[in-house]
């Protein structure tokens, strides 16, 4: 993860309203994602997913474009799940929240006994994973595998729940930049 490493080290931190929010190619489109960058996570994600799936899953907006690389790699079809809705039926409804904002999201073409892995680029507060897991449960999908890029430590939704999160890095972001835990 020489290259991820890397570009931790040069990502802006911005305050939104005293929460130190990193600007991050992966997390953001900006600045710039290289390739090589992309590539690298998409290895790591494919080494270190269950990939016995029948779906990826991806939140809107910032999961899609390391869940459709992904796809790519492995043939396995992506689902995002939408922060607009298209009110076709037996679309599921969910409200997340994260360390500053709230909003709705929707789940469509999830269907009970669906094998599925998670894919996202960044675990903060938990609020958006631990809304989407307990959504997708009462489908009656089973969850077999969630993969992050980042996992930022301390608390998060997913404590003393069953869902397990594997990250390619562990980092904390503070005004004065990121550390990464190994
Ligand atoms: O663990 P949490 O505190 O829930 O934060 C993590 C979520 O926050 C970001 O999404 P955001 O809602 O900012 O939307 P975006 O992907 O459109 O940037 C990120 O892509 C995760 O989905
Ligand atoms: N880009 C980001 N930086 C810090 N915390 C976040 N939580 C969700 N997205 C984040």
């Amino acid at each position: 993860m020489e290259k991820l490493r890397e570009s931790l080290h040069e990502a802006p931190i911005i305050d939104k309203d005293g929460y130190s929010y990193l600007v991050h190619p992966l997390s953001n489109g900006v600045p710039m994602l290289e390739p090589e960058l992309l590539r690298e996570v998409v290895v790591g994600v494919t080494r270190a997913a269950d990939l016995d799936v029948d779906k990826i899953v991806a939140p809107e907006a910032m999961g899609i474009h390391i869940a459709t690389a992904l796809s790519l790699q492995t043939d396995i079809p992506l689902v995002v799940i939408r922060k607009r809705s298209y009110g076709l039926e037996d679309e599921v409804p969910l409200h997340k929240t994260t360390g500053y904002s709230e909003s709705e999201m929707f789940i469509n073409d999830i269907e009970a006994g669906d094998d599925l892995l998670i894919v996202d680029d960044l675990l903060s507060t938990g609020g958006t994973m631990a809304s989407i897991c307990e959504a997708l449960d009462d489908i009656g999908a089973n969850i077999s595998d969630i993969v992050v890029v980042f996992r930022k430590q301390g608390e998060s939704a997913l404590d003393n729940t069953d869902y397990e999160v594997t990250s390619l890095l562990d980092i904390s972001v503070d005004q004065d930049g990121v550390t990464i835990h190994d």
